[in-house]
This record gives structure tokens, sequence and C-alpha cells, in this order.
């Protein structure tokens, strides 16, 4: 088992890691559209937010050595289910793939973001 940690994704902001390795499977830490650099939440809108936090993952699958195209589920958290159209939007473009997949609205999000999206994909 091992913790991943880069600095081309977020720190944590709890007692979590960003990423494990185990048995050749990266599992990912939901990732929130934080700026690595800066901790600062990117832009109002669920498209930059998505981007961001889809640019996270990358960094953090990289780390662990696996990559989008190994992801094999994501599960994704939206503050706004009237959000969906446009995540799936910039979401298709990291995925078009499609990996398996579960979506679901919640109360509320960390630092009140509108998405965060967790992966687990195979290390390559
Ligand atoms: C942002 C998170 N992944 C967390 O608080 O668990």
């Amino acid at each position: 088992m091992q913790k991943i940690s880069t600095s081309n994704a977020p720190s944590a902001i709890g007692p979590y890691s960003q990423g494990m390795v185990v048995n050749g499977v990266v599992y990912t830490s939901g990732q929130i559209p934080a700026i690595p650099a800066t901790g600062e939440i990117a832009g109002e809108t669920i498209a930059i937010q998505a981007k961001q936090v889809m640019e996270n993952l990358g960094g953090v699958l990289q780390a662990g050595g696996s990559d989008y195209d190994a992801v094999f589920k994501t599960t994704c958290f939206l503050a706004d289910m009237a959000d969906f159209v446009a995540f799936n939007e910039v979401y298709a473009t990291y995925f078009p793939n499609c990996p398996a997949r579960s979506c679901v609205a919640v109360k509320t999000l960390p630092k009140n973001v509108l998405v965060e999206v967790e992966a687990i994909g195979l290390v390559k």
C-alpha cells in the first residue's frame, strides 16, 4: 500500500491522502476544484470547476502511475443536479472511454464547491 503525494494536485484539506495505490490499483481521494499551487478554488461556474477537478484528478492518477484512460470507475458529487449536463460536457472530454460512474447530488461539498470527483484506475 503506497500513499500518493504530488504537487500536481491540491494538498489534502483533511485527514486523508491524495490517493492510494493498492495491488496495482490507484484510488484517488475526491478532488475538488482547488488550484494546486495556491489552494484557491478555481472560478465559480461548473465548467471551470469541473475542468480544475479533472486536471487535479489527472495529477493524482499520474503520480500513482495511472492515467485517465486506465480509470474504470468514478464517483461524481454535484452540489446541484442542474449542473449535470454542463458537468458531463467537461467530464466527457477527459473520459471519452466512459468508465463506470455514479453521479449524485449532495447537500454541500467541502469549501462550498460545485463538484468533487474520485476515481479508481489501474496502474499502467
Ligand atoms: C475533499 C476531500 N476529498 C475530503 O474532504 O475528503
